[in-house]
């Protein structure tokens, strides 16, 4: 059989890929209609095979062959299209970078693969190419103090967001792009984290740590996984506070079931999240969620049983109950369906447990390295408890500064989310010192780089709690440079509820505990192997707790 080619029709498809992506795919947000593009160029290129072989004469063979030709004409026209433009006609052309960041965003990918520690290589590209540098065909890393407050505090979120959802007001909160949707809904939030609902949550918090404080005592000395443990703890919070159930995982000693699901997909779903739209897809493709089935449903059984039990006389009195009430009594800030409650409700366990358990795990590893601080939070806890435990109460540890300043340092050296939120420039672009960034970019401020960069910090990767107080002026500490709890509108709303969680978990267990690493352990793959999956998942960590001479 021989296929005779006309090659007219190829350069059609060529020219047509070109004008494709020159009228219509350069001037979108591209990630977002990817799907759609995917979608169309399928029907089309059945539509081709099924013209030519009706029109044409060809064998069904030849038909596929000249459809497949044409086909890959039309994308090669498109992709020399998109190449050259991402180049050399980009707005941000000439911000410097890898060639092939400038090209393609899966070389994000490529690079979040590699070791899962794409902060590591965001700090080797800034020391090649600067403080602001190409990390994608539309993105910019910025490493720079001015950008702090301007990309944190003025843009909106990047196409980032559009992971699960392509629709502006987006499922979860934070996955809410439309600024007066997140507006509206974060205050149902922030009402669930106000003072008076967060003094509700004080004493059930406490009695969380107080399981994982007795678990510890049966077993002293004996060397604990603190990265399990402070996620055991992590969770069995959030199911208090945030929907007045018990997960049962400290007394069980083990991850309840929500955890697992949530764990097991985390560093995949990490590294396709640097491809957005790649995300997308294969999230909606069928049974790709069905491992997180049995979380999804406990959480949405949670929210029908709040619904089915409301009390409007009485004061909610966790952080489910709060969003529901604004639905219940029809209030602006309401999630606007039930599948975006339910994602709320989710988003509970999601945001608030391995955040705080990372930085719970990385405050012990701290305390154990460091045993000269440890010493003195004792010190400084047993001048204003001086009975020990039964003297412990929240307003007390709130006063010790030193307390505050040790989480500090511990939230500076090793953010829970290592490299932050992403970011869209406004329309009329952004000006950062003497660099303009033009409108309609993706940008962001890695948080573990600007927390430990050298020009902002003195000894910038020594653990100093002093530098928050004591040593403030002589080391020239900027608070504004802290920002493990993000900027701006998309602040996290969890953050006083974390400090009331940190404060009570480090101060209840070194009160009545010493902190070493456990005979064998160095704390080195802790220090150096976390994974940025946006939040981090950090390595076992083998200390041991004794118990503290009376
Ligand atoms: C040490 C603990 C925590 C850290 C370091 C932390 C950090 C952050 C950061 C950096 C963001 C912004 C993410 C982004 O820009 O996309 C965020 C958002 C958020 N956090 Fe936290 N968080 C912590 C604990 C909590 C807790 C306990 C809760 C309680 C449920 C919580 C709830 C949220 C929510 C709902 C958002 C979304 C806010 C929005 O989109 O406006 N976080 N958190």
């Amino acid at each position: 059989m021989t296929v005779s080619f006309n090659y007219r029709p190829l350069s059609t498809a060529f020219t047509l890929g070109i004008f494709i992506h020159s009228l219509l795919l350069k001037n979108v947000e591209l990630e977002l209609y990817l799907p759609h593009f995917f979608a169309a160029s399928t029907c089309a290129i059945t539509g081709l095979y099924y013209a030519h072989l009706l029109l044409s004469g060809l064998s069904v063979t030849g038909t596929l062959l000249r459809t497949a030709v044409e086909g890959t004409s039309f994308t090669i026209g498109l992709f020399t299209s998109m190449v050259v433009y991402r180049l050399f006609f980009h707005r941000i052309r000439k911000f410097p970078g890898p060639f092939w960041a400038r090209v393609s965003r899966f070389y994000a990918l490529y690079l979040s693969a590699k070791n899962v520690q794409y902060h590591v290589e965001l700090d080797k590209l800034r020391k090649q190419y600067g403080d602001f540098f190409r990390t994608g065909p539309r993105e910019i890393c910025v490493v720079r103090k001015s950008a702090v407050p301007l990309i944190l505090g003025t843009c909106l979120k990047s196409t980032w967001y559009n992971q699960i959802s392509r629709k502006p007001e987006g499922g979860q909160l934070t996955f809410s792009r439309d600024p007066d949707d997140h507006r509206r809904r974060k205050r149902a939030w922030d009402r669930g984290f106000s003072i008076k609902a967060l003094a509700t949550y004080q004493p059930r918090i406490k009695s969380k740590v107080d399981q994982l404080v007795a678990k510890f005592r049966k077993t002293a000395g004996d060397p604990k996984d603190v990265t399990a443990w402070t996620m055991m703890l992590a969770f069995d919070i959030m199911g208090e506070v945030g929907y007045s159930k018990d997960f049962g995982s400290v007394v069980n000693g083990e991850e309840h079931e929500a955890a697992k699901a949530i764990h097991d997909h985390m560093t995949i779903l990490g590294i396709f999240g640097m491809t957005p739209w790649l995300l997308y897809i294969i999230g909606h493709m069928p049974g790709a969620l069905a491992a997180y089935k049995p979380f999804f449903t406990w959480c949405a059984n949670m929210i029908k049983e709040k619904k089915a039990t409301w009390d409007s006389e009485k004061y909610p009195q966790d952080i489910s109950s709060w969003l529901v009430k604004a639905v219940m009594e029809k209030d602006v800030s309401a999630s606007p369906t039930e599948a975006s409650l339910n994602d709320d409700a989710r988003l509970i366990i999601i945001a608030g447990s391995d955040t705080s358990a990372t930085a719970n795990a990385c405050t012990l590893y701290f305390l154990a390295k460091h045993p000269h601080v440890l010493k003195k939070l004792q010190e400084n806890l047993d001048a204003i408890m001086p009975n020990g435990a039964q003297d412990w109460s929240y307003d007390k540890i709130k006063s010790v500064v030193y307390l505050d300043d040790i989480i500090n340092e511990s939230l500076r050296l090793k953010p829970p989310l290592i490299t932050g939120g992403y970011r869209v420039t406004p329309a009329d672009g952004l000006q950062i010192d003497e660099v303009y960034i033009p409108g309609d970019v993706n940008v962001f401020v890695p948080f573990q780089l600007i927390q430990t960069d050298e020009r902002y910090w003195q000894k910038p990767f020594d653990f100093i709690p002093e530098r928050w107080n004591e040593r403030k002026e002589e080391m020239g500490t900027d608070e504004t440079l802290l920002v493990p709890f993000s900027g701006g509108v998309y602040k996290c709303p969890g953050n006083h509820l974390a400090m009331m969680s940190m404060r009570t978990t480090i101060s209840s267990i070194v009160q009545q505990f010493d902190v070493a690493f456990a005979p064998g352990e160095t704390g080195e793959t802790f220090d150096t192997g976390s994974k940025d999956v946006f939040t981090t998942v950090l390595p076992p960590l083998q200390l041991q707790f004794t118990l503290r001479k009376s």
